[in-house]
């Protein structure tokens, strides 16, 4: 996806850019209407009062419409941008989400790449446009005044493009450049502030504040060598600016010394003051376009995958598992190879391996997180979505809210049901009655880690899906409380995959586990 004119243009109101236009052409006139009044002048001459008057009267109306239409244009203007930067944010946090991108790139994007769209693109459009309007309105001006010079005259203001041609697509790399080195200095603040505990502990205090300054000296760097090439295509710029003028005026003297298309010195005078407009807003066009240069690879998004962002009716009920001839590699590292297996519904299965063998890799591949580089993966005769299972992962995620909010995730549940699944779990005993509205979030540290891991589970088993995935679910947990939380999962009815180094082997057969193991690529 583009954001370009056309997108800007898709997501306005038709009635606003109708507005728009409409105050942009009005406010084109300012160049030009002192021209227009003051050559009003000559004619005034030996008039009745009463004919000044009407003039002033003129005057004023004509000045209030033009001034007021500029008010009225950039405050349309502003309330454009406002709806362009909430589409524009809306639509990258979209499609990062979509695109399971890593956080701080899509941080990145809804913080410094979208303000740099809207500084040096949306705002700079809106300053094109009536830069552009007003240099139509000068040149139809100026062509009037005398065909020939005016044609002249525009021409060579047309030459000052030419910089920019050779500018367009260093600035656009630069531009992307920029936008990477931002998401290293995202990585590196972020270790700085989440690591806390890591470097105080090994005194690397040094070597992360180095990293973090030699990235942010990086960035800087990229966003001054952007800065200064757009300088450098502006001052090629005003050199053809100097040319633009100096060139007409040596053609026009050459007319005039021959007697030529009947230009006159004054009437080369006159004709320059009113070109001039032409080529100062061809001089800011070009400044323009090389500021919304800088941004050309920053407005490609990535698209929206539609698919991820469907709510996703969660039908299985008895649902059975197929691999056929599952391949699975990550760049050359190849986890599986041929791997088929059926898993009927009902399964309890405890998936075992050395750390690094795949146990995480088959349980994403149930959950459509990983995609084989060749077999299928079905799911009653389907495509795996995590919308069909119950993924507990070993890192849980806690949401920013209350524990209310962490629970039910918008759906509706009764504070008793919500009571009682905490009850299970243990955690009204120890967070107290009061415990739906306790906030918390992901960085607070007012729950603890086993807390947390087991509100996951709670959330889970509030949720009766016909397949369970667990991911070392219990790291966090002590002894007691891991067998206890074990109990309460275990009785889920459906199927139950489950990747742990230790578990009681009584209770293990007590709910029919079977033991299964990653070897040569394959489970046995
Ligand atoms: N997204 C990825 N890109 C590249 N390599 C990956 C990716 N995910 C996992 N791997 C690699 O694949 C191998 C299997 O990883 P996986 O997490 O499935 O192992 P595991 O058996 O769950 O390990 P552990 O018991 O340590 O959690 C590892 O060598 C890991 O480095």
């Amino acid at each position: 996806m583009r954001i370009n004119f056309k997108w800007i243009v898709k997501n306005l109101p038709g009635w606003l850019i109708l507005l728009i236009l409409i105050f942009l052409i009005a406010g084109g006139f300012e160049g030009v209407v002192n021209g227009i009044i003051l050559g009003q002048f000559p004619n005034l001459v030996g008039v009745s009062s009463n004919k000044l008057l009407l003039f002033l009267i003129q005057s004023t109306i004509i000045f209030f419409i033009v001034y007021t239409a500029l008010v009225l244009k950039n405050i349309l203007l502003n309330y454009a941008r406002k709806i362009l930067r909430i589409s524009l944010k809306k639509k990258m946090l979209l499609s990062s989400f979509s695109n399971h991108q890593e956080p701080e790139k899509g941080l990145n994007q809804i913080s410094n790449v979208a303000a740099k769209i809207d500084e040096n693109y949306f705002s700079l459009i809106a300053e094109i446009l009536s830069t552009a309007v007003a240099a139509v309105i000068s040149t139809i001006y100026v062509l009037q005044v005398n065909i020939l010079m005016g044609i002249i005259f525009v021409a060579f203001s047309c030459l000052s493009l030419i910089p920019m041609l050779f500018g367009k697509k260093k600035l656009g790399r630069l531009g992307e450049e920029w936008s990477r080195s931002n998401t290293k200095v995202m990585h590196t603040a972020g270790d700085w502030l989440r690591g806390f505990r890591d470097i105080m502990q090994y005194n690397a205090q040094k070597l992360f504040f180095k990293r973090v300054s030699t990235s942010i000296d990086q960035n800087e760097t990229i966003l001054l060598k952007q800065e200064n090439l757009q300088w450098l295509v502006q001052y090629a710029n005003l050199l053809f600016t100097i040319l633009a003028l100096i060139g007409p005026w040596a053609i026009g003297f050459y007319f005039v010394i021959n007697n030529l298309f009947s230009v006159t010195i004054s009437a080369l005078l006159s004709l320059t003051l009113s070109a001039n407009s032409v080529v100062q807003n061809f001089r800011i066009l070009m400044q323009c376009w090389s500021e919304v240069t800088g941004t050309t690879n920053l407005r490609k998004i990535k698209s929206i995958n539609q698919r991820v962002l469907d709510l996703q009716e969660n039908s299985l009920s008895h649902s059975n598992i197929e691999l056929e001839n599952v391949e699975v590699n990550y760049n050359e590292h190849q986890i599986y190879q041929n791997l088929s297996l059926n898993i009927p519904y009902g399964s309890k299965i405890l998936l075992q391996g050395p750390s690094g063998a795949g146990k995480s890799t088959f349980l994403n591949l149930i959950a459509g997180m990983v995609k084989p580089n060749k077999g299928k993966v079905l799911i009653d005769k389907r495509k795996p979505s995590l919308a069909d299972v119950t993924y507990i992962a070993q890192t849980p995620w806690i949401f920013e809210g209350t524990i209310r909010d962490n629970l039910s995730l918008g759906e509706n549940y009764s504070d008793k049901e919500l009571m009682k699944i905490l009850e299970k779990v243990g955690l009204v005993a120890e967070l107290g009655e009061n415990i739906l509205n306790k906030e918390i979030n992901p960085t607070r540290e007012n729950i603890s880690g086993g807390q947390k891991q087991r509100l996951i589970i709670a959330r889970a088993l509030l949720r009766n899906k016909s397949i369970v995935l667990l991911d070392e679910i219990t790291a966090a947990l002590d002894d007691k409380n891991s067998e206890k939380i074990r109990e309460l999962i275990y009785q889920v009815p459906g199927t139950i995959i489950e990747s742990a180094h230790h578990i009681n082997d009584a209770l293990l057969d007590k709910y029919g586990f079977v033991k299964k193991k990653i070897e040569n690529q394959k489970i046995f």
